[in-house]
């Protein structure tokens, strides 16, 4: 019987086996009961719908999913409007979430996709407007630059907080400021972070950005050192990572994906997401997966996992990601979502399923599990969705609660 199957979820991993990048350090690593969950909703989730979406649903889904505990909020794309018509209003979501920041007591990091030089300029141009604003205004204090790295010691340990719904800190490779620009100041507990994309086959790369890989990764290079010049952290993901809907189930290889990884993480990326665009991962294929990408020097704290539950597989491959000590997980709520690019390919894995599974197993999420439900139910009805379908933990929360107040009432 295979080692992933029993629940080892403190267990001490593995250190990699082979350290033959520059990214590795020989820290060890820390577990921690603490899952953070990345909420991809507000993008991943509503990308590919193809009713318009009024903008202020968008901005309700932003500010109620933050107000149920959780940290991170993938909040919408700088993409080509012709390409992905329904993030073209992304722009008015940022303006919003910087001109009314959520009332949560706890931070909040927004995370914004984008693929290109134009998709970052979009992006900054509207930063350094708030920020400017911002700066004038005595309330928002401008926050420090970050310390530049004496050298390259690879990736940080997440080591300032145990909990690690912060990501990585951005002190390897790449300076955090540089003379010709400026951190940003944004309201109080926020944060702005970017998100890049590539993915880990060439079909898949040429019909989602038009681009081979090699141009893709070249393309995010000064991306990366212009984020982080305005101190803004830098997310990636590589996409169809366990299984391509054009080259098969097996494709790519492991290792291609650790190779894409390592760059990225060259390059100053802080986390990279590895991304089950498919659905086709099974758990033997992650857990190849996550060795080679420790035997490449990855280290599991720079990792986040991102599944699709379209074959039913998110929650067993979370377990062998969790086996091996990784602790940030992609979900959106009410299972909403797919890419546009990836035909058959259904919604991420619920928020709700991923929230009761992990505290299932005794980690913490932080977040509430019934408002996640409700904003399920309510955003799936939005979008005429049957939310029995997009999360049955979230449905069976809602009905018990229901019963539980009837009985009350009676
Ligand atoms: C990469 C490109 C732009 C190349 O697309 P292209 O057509 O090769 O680009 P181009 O440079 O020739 O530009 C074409 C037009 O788009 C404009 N343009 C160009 N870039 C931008 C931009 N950033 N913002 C606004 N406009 C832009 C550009 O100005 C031009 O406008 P025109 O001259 O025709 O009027 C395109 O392929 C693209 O936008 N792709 C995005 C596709 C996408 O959003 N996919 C879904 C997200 S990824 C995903 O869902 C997977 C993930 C992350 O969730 C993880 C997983 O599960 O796998």
């Amino acid at each position: 019987m295979s080692s992933w199957l029993p629940p080892r979820c403190f267990r001490k991993p593995v250190r990699p086996l082979r350290l033959f990048r520059t990214i590795s350090t020989t820290s060890s690593r820390r577990q921690s009961d603490h899952v953070r969950i990345v909420e991809v909703g507000p993008r991943d989730g509503l990308q590919n719908e193809k009713q318009t979406i009024p903008l202020n649903t968008k901005i309700e889904l932003c500010e109620r999913l933050v107000g149920t505990g959780l940290k991170t909020v993938e909040a919408g794309s700088f993409v080509a409007p012709k390409w992905v018509p329904q993030m073209d209003n992304s722009n008015n979501i940022l303006e919003h979430v910087l001109q009314t920041p959520p009332s949560a007591s706890h931070d909040v990091s927004y995370q914004w996709l984008l693929p290109n030089q134009k998709g970052l300029d979009r992006f900054l141009a509207t930063c350094e407007a708030f920020s400017q604003s911002f700066g004038a205004m005595a309330s928002y204090p401008t926050p420090p630059p970050s310390p530049s790295p004496t050298n390259d010691q690879g990736p940080s340990l997440n080591t300032s907080t145990q909990d690690p719904n912060a990501m990585p800190s951005s002190t390897r490779g790449l300076p955090s400021t540089s003379p010709n620009s400026s951190t940003f100041s944004f309201p109080p507990n926020t944060s702005h972070e970017i998100s890049l994309f590539c993915a880990a086959t060439e079909s898949f790369s040429h019909r989602n950005t038009n681009c081979s890989i090699a141009e893709s990764l070249s393309r995010f290079r000064p991306l990366i050192t212009t984020a982080k010049s305005h101190g803004l952290k830098a997310r990636a993901y590589i996409s169809v990572a366990l299984g391509c809907p054009f080259e098969g189930p097996d494709a790519p290889s492991p290792t291609t994906v650790a190779d894409i990884a390592t760059s990225l993480l060259e390059m100053g990326a802080d986390e990279i997401s590895v991304a089950d665009t498919t659905g086709m991962g099974t758990a033997p294929r992650t857990e190849a997966l996550l060795k080679a990408l420790s035997a490449a020097g990855v280290r599991t704290e720079d990792l986040a996992l991102h599944f699709h539950d379209t074959y039913g597989m998110a929650l067993v491959n979370a377990l062998v990601s969790l086996n091996h000590g990784v602790r940030v997980f992609d979900a959106a709520v009410g299972g909403l979502g797919g890419c546009p690019f990836s035909p058959g390919a259904t919604g991420n894995v619920a928020t709700e399923e991923m929230v009761y599974f992990m505290e299932s197993l005794g980690l913490r999420t932080g977040v509430d599990l019934g408002e996640v439900a409700r904003i399920g139910e309510w955003i799936s009805g939005e979008l005429g969705r049957d939310y029995r379908v997009g999360s049955r933990v979230g449905k069976a929360k809602l009905s018990r609660e229901k019963w539980l107040e009837e009985k009350g009432k009676g």
